[in-house]
């Protein structure tokens, strides 16, 4: 690709891995010669030890929780530093809406120092949805990533077409300020099934919060949980589960509502 940047980073946070999909492919698909991708849950990370490179592109994506940037997520995003970097916010979310987080994602970045030249919302499988109960069931699918391609085309050709690129304004983007509140939520998490339990660690791993420990029983910190439900979605033997009468309920109003298939957003 014929440019004066150097490389193209893909930052994200993904607790059940549609974020990290919808990202990648953006990125495969800009078929950049350097690119770098960037867990946001790594700690160890060094993203946050230096300015993001002033020639780079980053894709930033997250999910969408309860209509917002996760508070997780906000934490850590707040600690990069760009000295004027182009970037592409994306959010992902799961068929419902994704209310006012593709601004609020915005914002944050623009606070960071970067330069917005697109932004998008994609959409992943619900956290809740199930065989049972779908909700944007195994989605991004096909349809999902080709858009993913002709979303990166068009960054391309914005790229390609002009070195002093045009900047994508925030007025540009659905949302309102100020945001809307993170509500109050009962303090809850999945709880393990003791009998189908192998202890293998694997829900203590990929709990992106921190909340599982694994030893001679599972542990969740229930105040930690972000109800995230990777611990559940990637459980062997289906030991994890996240089923109450709260979830149940909202599990059933989006099972009704949030059924009519939503397209992916793309804003220049
Ligand atoms: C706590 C929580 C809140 C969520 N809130 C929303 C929402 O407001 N709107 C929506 O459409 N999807 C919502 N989702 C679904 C996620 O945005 C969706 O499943 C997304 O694909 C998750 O991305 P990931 O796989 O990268 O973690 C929520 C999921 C969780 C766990």
């Amino acid at each position: 690709m014929e440019t004066s940047l150097s490389k193209v980073n893909l930052i994200y946070f993904s607790a059940t891995g549609n974020t990290k999909k919808i990202v990648k492919a953006i990125g495969r698909n800009l078929e950049w010669k350097r690119t770098v991708e960037h867990n946001l849950a790594d700690e160890e990370s060094d993203l946050f030890q230096h300015k993001i490179e002033r020639d780079s592109l980053s894709i930033i994506g997250v999910p969408v929780y309860r209509g917002r940037v996760p508070l997780l997520v906000a934490e850590k995003l707040q600690k990069l530093q760009s000295d004027g970097s182009l970037a592409v916010p994306v959010v992902v979310y799961g068929n419902r809406h994704f209310d006012d987080a593709l601004l609020e994602l915005n914002d944050m970045v623009t606070g960071c120092g970067f330069k917005v030249m697109a932004a998008a919302a994609f959409i992943g499988e619900h956290s809740y949805s199930s065989e049972e109960n779908p909700i944007a069931h195994q989605r991004p699918d096909k349809e999902d990533m080709e858009q993913c391609r002709s979303f990166a085309r068009e960054i391309k050709i914005k790229i390609q077409e002009s070195t002093s690129y045009k900047m994508l304004h925030r007025s540009r983007l659905p949302g309102n300020y100020p945001f809307k509140e993170h509500p109050a939520i009962p303090l809850l998490s999945p709880e393990t099934l003791v009998d189908d339990c192998i202890l293998c660690g694997i829900c203590g791993e990929v709990c992106p919060a921190d909340a599982i420990t694994v030893s001679a029983e599972v542990l969740t910190k229930k105040e930690e949980c972000i109800w995230c439900c990777a611990c559940v979605k990637r459980c062997p033997t289906q030991a994890r589960v996240f089923k109450n009468e709260w979830i149940d309920n909202f599990v059933e109003m989006l099972t009704t509502h949030c059924q009519a298939r939503k397209e992916p957003a793309c804003f220049f």
